[in-house]
């Protein structure tokens, strides 16, 4: 039966700043459980499938029988399913077939249950979503019926309604800019279906705006390694499974193709964000000009340095992230740049056991997180929520595992020359997930903080000695250094250049991605954050903070919409939004009777308050806002 890891690791290939503190890794032992546990196991797999059209996500059953009596684990960190996106497990299946590594990397029991999934998450039409909730995509539906194929998949009616939704839209050459580059990558697409990628744009001068060490960290770090791909223009082993699948993918032989045209194919179920005039022209310009001339001599010698220049920093950020990565997406290209460069190195051994951090297992199969977890993130709201009631005495283990967890999980140092590399402070932060992962985010530090000053006015004596005052400072300080200009808060860096350049966003799937934009939720973390520090250290970089609570609490009221509430960006819409902008200004002292934001709040949400006595939304309302 599968179990489920935690805090564990070891070997010469795995390394931690923490010992591995948060790791929840499943694997598969044959003489685990007794037979009335695999069966229910099977009982709650079989369920799903029953019943997978009307009910999408699972409900983490395994996960839940494991521990048993109580959901934490022993490690104090809470763990569980964050997957959901349907295009995260086929990279790193594509990873891990070009770098010959499927096999050893997954047992045969990984692999029965990578495809469980994929099957459960097929839609009635055949297709699959981006997402599992979605409508089916030709991005979702080409990825996933490769990742099959790639597992050694042939024949049965699954793929049959796949290929025939594939090819009914129009084929592969209608898939999006991501999957374009994708199926580059392992031999599926030409390259010269691809727009360019310029890597050289990584060579131009600091200041300018245009640079890449000023986009969002997720645009910067995935374009790093697919920007080096295409320098390169790799192609995975074409094994006779690849060029079978060549056959399969296009309502024309592959040798057929026009790849010109299919460069600016795109579905009409993935063009969500079809591309202006303006962009139109710019990689027009980009395909018929610019990369020609860079192609020619001695230009071309530049090529070799910009990819030089690229391969330093993916194993920079490899180095730094414990081969986590920032997300999978880089963290799949990353593994294959370093196999590109070279099969044999160390750096690839690193990779390979962090690929089982992303993996999660539930009723509905194996499936590949978003992230390495959300663990510090979690728990911060969970202490806060203990914190909030009066049954802390009750449940004082709890809660010392969990301060225990949090003080274990903050960063403690830069990484090393970081500004050459374009990261921000890290230095007294928490990530989203582990310590390892090593990238800050300004409002985890913000509720882990909140958290351990919640903890810190509690007994010692129940929940374990407070976090010592330095380290406390260096929380504060990093979070006044994420401040913006106009003291707002983005997310993992300040805003560091103009949302003009959304127009280089080549995409078709993804809105607003080069730039780190303030949100309301992370300036209202901060805000209350700050707050409660002032309240208990009120001579701590006093006029900072001060300043500081004026002006994003004046971001927060600016933001709110006519009809009282606020556009959350990461969470389900304006629900999640309101929550923010409320617990913003109620800490900055707004009340019903003194402020009319909270008036016209409490209005909004009243009058979506839904028959049943309680609140819910529409993914769809951050993409038709
Ligand atoms: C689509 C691609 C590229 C896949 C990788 C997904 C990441 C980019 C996403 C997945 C989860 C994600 C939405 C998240 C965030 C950033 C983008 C993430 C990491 C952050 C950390 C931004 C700050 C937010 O306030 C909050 C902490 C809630 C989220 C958490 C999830």
């Amino acid at each position: 039966m599968w179990r489920l890891k935690v805090s564990e690791g070891g070997g010469p290939w795995l390394r931690s700043v923490n010992n591995f503190l948060g790791r929840a890794v499943w694997e598969f032992d044959p003489d685990y459980g007794t037979p009335e546990e695999r069966a229910e196991v099977e009982r709650v797999r079989r369920e799903f499938t029953d019943r997978r059209f009307e009910k999408k996500e699972s409900q983490d059953l395994l996960m839940r029988m494991q521990q048993h009596s109580a959901l934490q684990a022993h490690d104090g960190h809470w763990a569980g399913d964050f997957s959901g996106i349907l295009f995260i497990m086929p990279i790193l299946i594509f990873a891990l077939h070009v770098t010959g590594s499927l096999n050893t990397v997954l047992s045969t029991e990984h692999r029965h249950e990578i495809c469980r999934y994929i099957y459960n998450h097929q839609n009635e039409d055949g297709g699959w979503g981006t997402q599992v909730l979605g409508p089916s995509t030709m991005f979702g539906s080409c990825l996933n019926y490769v990742t099959l194929r790639l597992l050694g998949e042939v024949e049965n009616d699954a793929l049959t309604k796949g290929h025939a939704w594939i090819l009914l839209r129009g084929s592969a050459t209608a898939i999006p800019q991501w999957g374009k580059i994708w199926l580059s990558v392992v031999g599926l697409y030409e390259w010269s279906g691809n727009n360019s990628i310029i890597p050289e744009l990584w060579l131009v001068p600091h200041f300018l705006p245009i640079h890449p060490g000023r986009f969002w960290c997720f645009c910067r770090l995935v374009y790093m390694p697919m920007s080096y791909l295409y320098g390169k223009k790799f192609v995975g082993p074409i094994t006779p499974t690849i060029v079978a699948i060549r056959e399969e993918l296009y309502s024309v032989s592959y040798s057929e193709i026009d790849w010109n045209k299919a460069r600016d194919t795109c579905a009409k179920e993935d063009l969500r964000y079809p591309r202006s005039l303006l962009q139109n022209v710019i990689w027009t310009c980009l395909n018929k000009f610019v990369e020609p001339v860079l192609n020619c001599w001695p230009i071309n010698k530049l090529r070799d340095t910009a990819l030089k220049n690229l391969m330093k920093h993916i194993h920079y950020e490899d180095e730094s992230t414990k081969y986590i990565g920032v997300c999978p997406i880089n963290k799949a290209l990353d593994m294959i740049c370093c196999w590109s460069e070279d099969p044999n190195s160390d750096a690839l051994k690193l990779h390979l056991p962090r690929i089982y951090d992303y993996l999660w297992l539930a009723e509905d199969g194996m499936k590949a997180q978003v992230y390495d977890g959300c663990q510090s993130w979690e728990l911060a709201f969970i202490v806060q929520a203990y914190c909030s009631t009066d049954l802390v005495n009750e449940f004082g283990p709890t809660l010392r595992k969990a301060h225990e967890f949090i003080k274990s999980s903050q960063v403690l140092e830069n990484h090393p020359n970081s500004e050459a590399y374009y990261r921000h402070r890290s230095k007294g932060s928490w990530t989203l997930s582990t310590a390892d992962n090593g990238w800050s985010v300004s409002d985890c530090t913000a509720e882990a903080l909140k958290a351990l000053l919640l903890l810190s006015k509690i007994s010692p004596n129940l929940v374990g000695g407070p976090m010592k005052g330095e380290r406390l400072h260096d929380a504060v300080d990093c979070l006044l250094s994420f401040m913006n200009k106009d003291g707002t808060f983005s997310t993992y860096e300040c805003k560091r250049t103009t949302s003009l350049l959304e127009v280089l966003n080549p995409s078709e799937s993804f809105l607003n991605i080069i730039v780190d934009y303030p949100s309301v939720e992370c300036t209202s973390s901060v805000l209350q954050a700050l707050i409660m520090f002032k309240e208990l250290y009120p001579g701590y970089r006093k006029e900072e903070i001060g300043k500081c609570i004026k002006n994003a609490s004046k971001f927060i009221e600016d933001k709110q919409r006519k009809d009282g509430s606020w556009f959350g960006t990461w969470g389900i819409c304006f629900t999640y939004g309101t929550f923010f902008g409320v617990k913003g200004l109620i800490a900055s002292g707004r009340t019903y009777e003194n402020s009319s934001s909270i008036r016209k709040a409490c209005n909004f949400l009243l009058s979506k308050q839904r028959s049943t006595g309680g609140w819910g939304e529409s993914y769809l309302s951050s993409e038709t806002e």
